[in-house]
């Protein structure tokens, strides 16, 4: 089995103040994009700053690619764009990344060629002779990207890397880095653009009060939170009950509802109250975990004497997935 890039078991940094995170484990496989979420204070930075060995742990450990973390074989396999950073305002955009070439010992020659492509491939190609105080934030932070990967680094760390660009900007940004990533680049995202994570990452982990929330692979993470919705006419309570029995699901009306056959609206008390039950039409809604689950309940409901009208799925963006799970936590992350 290949090594993976990054591996971290029960990474922790606390604080004097406590703060910090706490027994982080985890592991990128190589060529993989993972993001990293979390509301403010929740520890992300803390942990990418103990992998790219800016700050020591207080226990546990890790490697990139095999490599100790805060090693300078480890450092010398990866780029990192701080969440703040702040160039020399009175350099050029090519002088700051020379300069950033030259702290990686690259040959003048090999720095001649490097540096104007990356400014070209940050989108800074008719901008590198300008000084850097008459940049925007966004072609700072392009800016900082092209320092980031001078080196050519195998593993890229970036914290926050699209938060002072505008939608365009972002996805330039985000073409870079698919573009890196089919070339096999390892990708560790940190970011509060859930879009971002979900067009862009293989994996993810949501980190709350220093701790890891949940992780999984984003597309095993949202098929869990998809949720299923039948149109079944016939319907009445005792049926919805029989069917939670039947399947432990929380089978549910949905808020989303008919005409009855005879047009009349149905509201979820008439359903429990009304007479006309037998000619109900309504929509029922369940989290379910996969087609065969559907295909299952599609079967009960026909068996059980009611009409299926159609079935349909929403799907929850990791948005919502995220704002859901995190809110009714403590909402800036940290703890008490
Ligand atoms: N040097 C420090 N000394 C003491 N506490 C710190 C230090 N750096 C960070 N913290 C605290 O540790 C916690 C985690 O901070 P961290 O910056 O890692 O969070 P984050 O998830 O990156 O937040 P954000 O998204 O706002 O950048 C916060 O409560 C923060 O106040």
């Amino acid at each position: 089995m290949s090594v993976p890039a990054i591996e971290t078991r029960a990474l922790t940094k606390e604080y004097n103040n406590g703060r910090g995170c706490r027994d982080v484990s985890i592991t990128v496989g190589k060529g993989e994009a993972f993001g990293f979420l979390g509301p403010n204070g929740a520890g992300k930075s803390t942990f990418v700053k103990m992998l790219v060995g800016l700050i020591t742990p207080s226990s546990g450990s890790a490697a990139l690619l095999g490599y100790k973390i805060g090693s300078l074989a480890a450092k010398s396999l990866i780029g990192y764009l701080p969440e703040l950073y702040r160039y020399q305002e009175w350099m050029t955009g090519e002088e700051v990344v020379e300069l950033h070439a030259r702290l990686c010992r690259m040959e003048r020659s090999v720095a001649a060629k490097r540096v104007p492509a990356l400014l070209e491939e940050v989108g800074l190609g008719q901008r590198g002779r300008d000084r850097v105080k008459h940049y925007s934030k966004g072609m700072q932070q392009r800016l900082g990207l092209a320092c980031a990967l001078v080196n050519d680094p195998e593993i890229i760390f970036l914290d926050e890397p699209s938060s002072a660009l505008d939608p365009i900007g972002r996805r330039e940004v985000r073409n870079i880095l698919e573009k890196l990533k089919e070339r096999g680049k390892t990708i560790f995202l940190n970011s509060h653009l859930l879009e971002e994570v979900e067009l862009l990452c293989d994996r993810m982990a949501l980190l709350n009060n220093g701790v890891i929330l949940r992780h999984g692979s984003v597309s095993e993470v949202l098929r869990k939170q998809t949720k299923w919705l039948f149109k079944v006419g016939g319907f009445t309570p005792f049926l919805r009950s029989w069917l939670n029995e039947q399947t432990g699901l929380h089978i549910r009306l949905s808020s989303r509802q008919e005409q009855s056959i005879h047009g009349e609206r149905n509201s979820v008390d008439q359903l429990h109250y009304g007479q006309s039950q037998d000619e109900s039409v309504v929509w029922l809604e369940a989290e379910l975990d996969s087609e065969e689950q559907a295909g299952w309940l599609n079967a009960l409901i026909v068996e059980q004497g009611m009409t299926l009208y159609e079935v349909t799925r929403e799907q929850e963006r990791l948005e919502e997935w995220f704002v859901n799970t995190v809110s009714g936590l403590d909402h800036r992350g940290e703890r008490e």
